[in-house]
């Protein structure tokens, strides 16, 4: 099959080709008011100046305002049919099993590192979308309480295991009424599409406020997500099948098709001065247990409503080998070892460093990809 082309040039190793044209909220000039547009090479489409000019004349768009607007969640909320920054809720599941095995290994010891509810259901803790920021962000190092083993009593002070963690993101496209749940063979029409997410994390904030709630300050500071939303139907040809479900799902949870994307990710850290960053990590979306569908259909099961533009969290995603580990809790193994970044050693971030995702799939002559999700840490306030 020839290879779709456009006349606008774009570079065969550009992450925004023909094939994939991603929505995201953009200014013309700094002091335009923001409005939605779609990404192609180096260049963005505005997508008001196309619906003022009365190019979208199919019945769905034709006469709609859904571009007129500072964000996306009115054309969202259109359903798949229309679209064959303003967030709503955010929340983040912890569904690759590598992952989980080195946290409960890390955190609770080798008797069950991974708990029995964890291959019956996806779990998941609801997140803060008032701290949901655009790649780009500087991240302030938080102060909270922490409680290293062995010492008597608390303290409290800037904390001092600052991690990142490797995640992407569904944002819900029209949602469900309260009380009705999704059907999970009807789950993939509910995500308009995915970014790459990096849930900041105080490891010692939060293994000490945890229990039994879950996680609080330790990860609700600050959440970063790339600003461009890839949709479904980009990723479609790097579509591969989910990992074996053993136990098999209950019925609810039972897919006709279990279908995760082959799609690389990275992590790169330029500390502060130096020129270069370094990968820590290279892992793939393909590693999750709990497919997005499943986690979207279980997130409604109950009756819970989900809304265009709510964010949900993959959790991390690590893969099966050593440097596939999604954050340096299980790089370092909670600190007990280094990492090189060009010669410099690490454990935790350090103020100055910058975190970059990055996440692709390579096509035959082009790639698809969502750009960069980064953020600079920042010292903590005095
Ligand atoms: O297994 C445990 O006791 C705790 C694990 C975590 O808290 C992991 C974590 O940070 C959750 C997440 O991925 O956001
Ligand atoms: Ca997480
Ligand atoms: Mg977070």
């Amino acid at each position: 099959m020839a290879l779709l082309q456009s006349f606008i040039q774009v570079h065969p190793d550009s992450h925004f080709p023909i094939q994939n044209l991603p929505y995201g909220i953009f200014k013309p000039q700094p002091t335009s008011s923001p409005r939605p547009g779609v990404a192609i090479g180096d260049f963005v489409l505005d997508l008001s100046e196309i619906s003022s000019a009365g190019l979208f004349n199919g019945p769905l768009l034709n006469n709609s305002d859904c571009f007129q607007q500072p964000n996306l969640n009115k054309f969202v909320s259109l359903g798949r049919p229309a679209w064959k920054e303003a967030l709503g809720d955010y929340t983040d599941f912890f569904s690759s099993l590598h992952h989980t095995k080195n946290c409960g290994l890390i955190f609770r010891g080798p008797q069950t590192p991974v708990l029995e509810n964890w291959y019956h259901l996806p779990v998941a803790y609801h997140g803060r979308a008032s701290s949901v920021v655009v790649s780009g962000t500087d991240i302030v190092r938080p102060r909270g309480q922490a409680h290293p083993a062995g010492k008597p009593s608390p303290y409290f002070g800037p904390s001092l295991k600052l991690d990142f963690e490797l995640e992407m993101a569904t944002i819900v496209g029209p949602g469900n009424e309260l009380g009705k749940p999704v059907d999970i063979n009807n789950a993939e029409d509910h995500i308009f599409g995915l970014v790459l997410l990096n849930d900041w994390s105080a490891r010692d904030i939060q293994a000490w406020e945890y229990v039994p709630l879950g996680p609080f300050l330790g990860k609700n500071f600050a959440t970063s997500i790339s600003p461009w939303i890839v949709t479904l139907d980009a990723l479609e040809p790097f579509a591969c099948e989910a990992p074996k479900q053993d136990p098999p799902p209950l019925p609810y949870l039972a897919e006709k098709v279990s279908k995760n994307y082959d799609l690389s990710l990275e992590v790169h850290i330029k500390p502060v001065d130096h020129k270069d960053s370094s990968v820590v990590t290279r892992s793939n979306l393909k590693h999750l247990y709990w497919t997005l569908t499943q986690q979207l259909a279980h997130h409604t099961i109950n009756g819970c409503n989900l809304r265009p533009g709510d964010v949900l969290g993959t959790g991390t995603i690590s893969g099966p080998e050593p440097e596939a580990r999604g954050c340096l809790l299980e790089l370092t193994w909670n600190g007990q070892n280094s990492l090189s970044l060009n010669g410099l050693d690490r454990k935790f971030l350090e103020d100055g460093d910058e975190v970059i995702l990055t996440g692709y799939a390579k096509g035959d002559g082009y790639t698809i990809g969502f750009g960069t999700c980064s953020g600079k840490i920042v010292p903590a306030a005095p």
